[in-house]
């Protein structure tokens, strides 16, 4: 597995070293010592999926109020550009973003620390995206900044995103 530091600090993408043969490949997703020689997690708390019908749809940005939440997500079907926006105030690169893009033919994916805000547009119909995230999910502290805040101008890739109602009323940055 290789382990890509991203601009934001402890966020990396992981890719995968594949073992080739004339049937394909195999590929290691993921190894507890590799994790944590790497300071990540090795326990993840639930498995979830996101499937996305259309082109263009927008997800975030999330956050679990607290700072708690980390997790590792990868793309498993189609094509996402995918966001994350630094929200620990203590640090150098507060309201800071940057992206990775993740697809399924990568077999990429990027772990997102605690203290970080995420969200992503699919780029494909039928766009898949699996988290491994390290602490339940906590529907009363589920949290959120707007995905257009002009102070952070996230160079989403497609216009007119698809957005559920909640997204499309979450607060700006203060
Ligand atoms: C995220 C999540 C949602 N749900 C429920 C709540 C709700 O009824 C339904 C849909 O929830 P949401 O609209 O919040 O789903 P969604 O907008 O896909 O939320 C996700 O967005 C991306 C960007 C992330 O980073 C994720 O951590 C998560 O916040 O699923 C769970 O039961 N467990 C979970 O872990």
């Amino acid at each position: 597995m290789k382990f890509t530091p991203l601009k934001l600090p402890g966020v990396l993408e992981i890719g995968i070293e594949p073992e080739i043969d004339a049937r394909g490949f195999f590929a290691r997703l993921f190894d507890l010592e590799a994790f944590a020689a790497h300071g990540l997690p090795t326990h993840f708390a639930q498995h979830s999926l996101s499937h996305n019908e259309r082109a263009g749809t927008l997800r975030g940005l999330h956050y679990q109020a607290g700072g708690l939440e980390a997790k590792l997500v990868r793309c498993v079907a189609g094509r996402a550009f995918d966001v994350i926006v630094d929200l620990r105030r203590s640090g150098p690169t507060y309201g800071q973003w940057c992206s990775v893009e993740l697809a399924a033919i990568s077999h990429n994916a990027v772990f997102i620390p605690a203290g970080c805000a995420h969200g992503f547009q699919t780029l494909v119909d039928g766009t898949e995206l699996m988290y491994q995230i390290d602490v339940a999910y906590d529907a009363q502290a589920a949290a959120g900044i707007r995905w257009d805040d002009p102070s952070l101008a996230i160079a989403w890739p497609l216009a007119d995103p698809i957005l559920s109602a909640r997204d499309r009323a979450l607060p700006y940055l203060t």
